[in-house]
């Protein structure tokens, strides 16, 4: 993106009480401090949505509507700022409370989401004005808001959504990876949410049926009806969980994993973990989060699938035996993942990757002693950054030398896939990839994976 977005980093966050009842107005106010926390303080959204009272307060339906609101704000956050430098004659000066986040959320509202500007604009000046530093504004925040309604089209014309709504370094490295078109596409591609898919025990087609889904990927169930997913068919009965559809690929590289012993390194919260047990495997899931461990354990108990876990952190991990294959999912940038996750490009930076790299590169390394000679490693992460991926292939190739080689891959492996294969042999998901064939099934994680064989 070619501007800074405006910046307000110390908001107060004290309310007049009277205004905190206003039908609307507590969703505003949640969805304006979560927003800015994210973008200001670099907070995964995640931890902000669990660790906001008010936030936590809200009736259902009003955390989906606020969830809705941050999501468009943060999607959209690039084409925001540039609208708010159109608006604006002069930036606003810091230290004035929420302001920039409250005229976040209103435009969020009012040009992405079905929401009446009335609404929006009222909400929004009620919430500045509840603000102690945020009240010397609140003729402005009406001001700004209510000349966007009455000038929306001249406004909001000629906005290069693609390249501002992307931080500059992450469009960068997608040019330099994947060349300016399809990096025009994974910018695009971000602005709509990822659809919700299963990974089921077996039967895929069946389950399509019964769940009025379709079968993609390599026969991922994806979900066209919304709602939560414990009130679905199959749910308590553990017959199937939500994976991506390239997120369930990796595990597929490991071939006919049945009876032999594998090891799930960096497991939680488990989706491949699952995949290799339900496939037969005796897995042993390592985590060096222990409450991720326990959502893997919880998983596997509705899945009625049974596995060792180890809360380890993977860089001290030495097993008593070596495994016959070992799956590698490690932590990473997760710019795969910004479908689902529209804070990644305002809390992560370059910087992010390198540090990640080096963990990678280690855990990677760690590998070849914890196989047998003859065993299989597939590396893989949720990152569209080739640091992460292709390059930390290559390397770990070469470093290791006459110990390791790659092992091609194939698309017939992954249901025909051809897009998602390099012609190196890699697994390269792309958010842009198509993963079906009805015309809503575009989309899937970004996702690398490369397998390896200890000779
Ligand atoms: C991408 S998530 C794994 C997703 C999981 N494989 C799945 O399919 O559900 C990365 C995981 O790595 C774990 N992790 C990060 N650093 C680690 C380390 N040094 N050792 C072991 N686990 C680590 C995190 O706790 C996190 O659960």
């Amino acid at each position: 993106m070619n501007k800074r977005p405006h910046t307000n980093p110390k908001p107060s966050g004290e309310l007049a009480p009277e205004t905190s009842h206003k039908p609307g107005f507590a969703v505003r106010k949640a969805a304006a401090d979560i927003l800015g926390n994210v973008v200001h303080k670099r907070r995964p959204l995640d931890g902000e949505l669990e660790a906001h009272s008010g936030f936590r307060q809200l009736a259902a339906n009003d955390r989906a509507l606020a969830r809705a609101i941050i999501g468009a704000a943060l999607r959209h956050r690039g084409e925001i700022s540039e609208i708010l430098d159109r608006l604006l004659d002069r930036s606003i000066p810091e230290k004035t409370g929420r302001v920039v986040d409250i005229l976040h959320v209103a435009i969020a509202q009012m040009l992405f989401l079905d929401i009446p500007d009335r609404a929006a604009v009222s909400l929004a000046v009620d919430h500045a004005a509840a603000d102690r530093r945020a009240r010397p504004y609140k003729g402005l925040v009406n001001g700004v808001l209510r000349r966007l309604g009455r000038e929306r089209d001249e406004v909001t014309a000629d906005l290069e959504a693609d390249s501002l709504n992307t931080p500059d370094w992450l469009l960068e490295n997608w040019r330099s990876a994947y060349g300016e078109e399809t990096a025009g596409a994974i910018a695009r591609a971000h602005q709509g949410e990822a659809g919700l898919d299963l990974t089921v025990k077996s039967d895929p087609e069946g389950w399509a049926k019964k769940l009025e889904g379709e079968v993609v990927g390599a026969g991922s169930v994806r979900l066209t009806r919304k709602g939560p997913v414990e009130a679905l068919e199959g749910f308590e009965a553990g017959e199937w969980w939500v994976q991506d559809a390239a997120a369930a690929l990796p595990a597929r590289l490991l071939g006919d994993v049945r009876g032999l012993t594998a090891a799930d390194i960096c497991a939680a919260p488990g989706g491949k973990t699952a995949q290799l047990a339900a496939a037969g495997a005796e897995v042993t899931a390592v985590d060096i989060s222990r409450n991720r461990l326990k959502r893997l354990e919880a998983n596997m108990a509705r899945l009625g699938l049974s596995v060792t876990t180890v809360a380890a952190d993977a860089r001290a991990f030495e097993p008593q035996e070596p495994f016959d294959v070992i799956l590698l999912d490690a932590p990473c940038s997760a710019t795969g993942t910004i479908r689902r996750h529209p804070d990644v490009p305002w809390i992560k930076q370059a910087y992010d990757v390198e540090k990640l790299s080096e963990i990678q590169r280690d855990l990677l390394d760690r590998t070849v002693s914890w196989v047998k000679p003859g065993g299989l490693i597939v590396y893989c992460t949720c990152s569209l950054e080739p640091q992460e991926g292709e390059a930390q292939a290559a390397a770990f190739v070469e470093r290791q030398s006459g110990k390791v080689g790659l092992v091609p891959i194939d698309p017939k492996e992954i249901g025909g896939l051809g897009d998602c294969v390099t012609k190196e042999g890699y697994l390269r998901c792309l958010p842009c990839h198509k993963a079906g064939t009805a015309a809503e099934s575009t989309g899937m994680d970004g996702f690398f994976a490369a397998r390896f064989r200890r000779f």
